[in-house]
């Protein structure tokens, strides 16, 4: 497994060590231990989730807000995603800026995205599955999001927008400028 922090302090690339054979493949999609070491955080993971998507779909962009905030270890088990996350901390030097990585269970190279990061990706492959880690519990009152094409942010999603397939809760997700100025 190897680790590498980007730009957007305190979010992660890790790309585990995959054995393959003649079998198929084996790999530890999770160790905490290693978890742990290579990144010197002591987060503890409460949740696991997953979904399930057709190409086009766009979920997103996404957080918990307060003492219900959310880190995240996403990573995606078969097909393949633009996964997008967004510094959403008003005290960093990189607050609104994001970042985005292809996922794909390929490779399958996880992202961990800090607690006060928002967070979405737009599916590349039809019968994507998505899976990830939360160190806090889903809380429907704290959810919270910006609208994926946010003027200020200003993500290239890479898609023409009649491509894309939005729940209407998403559709109707606030600015950037509304949320944070
Ligand atoms: C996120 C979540 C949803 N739900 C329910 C609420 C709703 O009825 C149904 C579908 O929820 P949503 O439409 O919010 O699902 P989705 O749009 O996939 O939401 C997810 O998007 C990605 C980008 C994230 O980062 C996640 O944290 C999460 O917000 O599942 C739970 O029961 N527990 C959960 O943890």
């Amino acid at each position: 497994m190897t680790v590498e922090e980007i730009y957007l302090k305190g979010s992660y690339i890790i790309s585990p060590k995959v054995f393959k054979d003649s079998r198929g493949y084996f790999f530890e999609s999770f160790n905490m231990k290693n978890f742990q070491d290579a990144t010197g955080l002591k987060t503890t993971f409460v949740q696991d989730n997953q979904s399930q998507s057709s190409k086009g779909v766009l979920r997103g962009l996404h957080y918990q807000s307060g003492e219900f905030a959310q880190a995240k270890l996403v990573q995606v088990i078969k097909g393949s995603v633009l996964d997008v996350i967004v510094d959403l901390r008003r005290d960093s030097l990189t607050f609104g800026k994001h970042f985005s990585i292809v996922l794909d269970g390929k490779t399958k190279q996880q992202l961990y995205v800090p607690k006060d990061f928002a967070h979405g990706f737009l599916v590349l492959e039809d019968d994507t599955i998505f899976s990830y880690k939360c160190d806090a519990y889903y809380n429907a009152p704290s959810e919270k999001g910006i609208i994926y094409n946010d003027k200020t942010l200003n993500i290239n999603w890479n898609i023409p927008i009649e491509q894309l397939i939005l729940s209407d809760k998403d559709l109707k997700l606030p600015t950037f400028e509304n949320e944070f100025k």
